[in-house]
């Protein structure tokens, strides 16, 4: 046997050719894993749904595996969200920004008026609906689990397929011998998904300045201002919200949790504070991670939120209750600067 660790085991939703596969490509090149570099490169290995992605992982099967979180589009990923709310824990370790193009694809020698049904990923059917209504207007649609999949469906050594036409990537068409009847079919120019790398419970990778932390609060007993009261963990903090999005738990009509990314990692004080606070005020909180933003925008620290002034403010509570002066560092702590309490 030879030494060295062993390559990774990453789990997507497949076939290849899906927006999941480009997104494990993209992430296994910022890891180093994708055979460019000298560390091992790892196994990609398909899965049927996000589900039997999560499970794998779970299980011990995978390493870890790429989900789709969010699109720009059609909001959160409900499969990815409730996945990552239920079942053992799993945290993210890192996010991945995929441009979402879709091109009609048929077996050569289909014509546009030979389509009667079209198949896709439930995402891509939306993303597509207006196109499909304008250009396809008496086409069925039948759900595939992925637009890689609906494209696999058409290849010509597949057997005879229920639907004519499949909404996928131009790199799917190509893969599985497809004819592309048309390009760029989105509703929207520019739409983006954002994936995310989901691993076995570890610690969250250093903080970098661009961070990201994603929570799921559940809800509280329900009372006038819940919601806000929610929110004011973060804004009293100086914490961005970059979602929120709320998820039913499934044990009882009404009963809601909230899937949460905000700005900054959980080394950040700030960020820490705001999860404390969350953790007194929700019936049960559940850190999904923390892990650097795929765009790198930094955070704004807004002022009187930054680690020191927590600290400052801590070191002054100390003294108080030690009966000692507060330190003079911070602006605050001086008998001078307050002539109240
Ligand atoms: O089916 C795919 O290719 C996926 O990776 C899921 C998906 C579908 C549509 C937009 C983004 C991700």
């Amino acid at each position: 046997m030879t030494g060295g660790p062993r390559p990774r085991r990453y789990g997507y939703l497949g076939p290849e050719g899906t927006f999941t596969d480009a997104a494990l490509g993209l992430a296994l090149a910022a890891r180093g894993e994708d055979g460019a570099t000298g560390a091992p490169t790892a196994e990609r290995v398909p899965a049927a749904s996000v589900d039997a992605a999560l499970a794998a992982v779970r299980a011990g099967g995978l390493d870890a595996a790429v989900v789709p979180m969010e699109n720009s589009v059609e909001g959160g990923v409900p499969a990815t969200l409730d996945g990552l709310a239920g079942g053992d824990p799993l945290v993210v370790v890192a996010e991945v920004l995929v441009p979402v193009s879709f091109v009609l694809a048929v077996r050569p020698g289909t014509r546009r008026e030979d389509v009667r049904v079209v198949s896709t990923h439930s995402h891509a059917q939306a993303q597509c609906r207006g196109w499909l209504a304008e250009h396809l207007p008496d086409a069925g649609y039948t759900p595939s689990t992925s637009t890689a999949a609906a494209a696999a469906g058409l290849a010509p050594d597949a057997p005879a397929p229920s639907y004519e036409a499949a909404l996928c990537a131009r790199v799917a068409a190509e893969r599985y011998g497809l004819e592309v009847l048309a390009e760029d079919v989105g509703d929207t120019a520019g739409a983006v998904t954002r994936f995310v790398v989901v691993s076995r419970p570890t610690p969250p990778p250093p903080r970098t300045g661009a961070d990201r932390t994603t929570v799921i609060a559940f809800q509280p007993a329900d009372h006038p201002g819940m919601l806000l009261g929610l929110l004011e963990e973060f804004s009293s903090r100086g914490v961005n919200l970059t979602r929120i999005e709320s998820r039913p738990t499934g044990d009882a009509l009404g009963r809601y949790c909230f899937a949460i990314d905000a700005e900054g990692h959980v080394e950040d004080a700030r960020v820490a504070e705001a999860l404390l606070g969350l953790h007194r005020v929700c019936a049960q909180v559940r850190f999904l991670g923390s892990y650097p933003r795929a765009d790198a925008v930094p955070v704004v620290v807004r002022p009187g939120t930054a680690d020191d002034d927590f600290a400052a403010a801590r070191g002054w509570l100390d003294a108080v209750r030690a009966g000692r002066p507060p330190a003079g560092s911070h602006a605050g702590d001086g008998p001078v600067a307050r002539t109240t309490s």
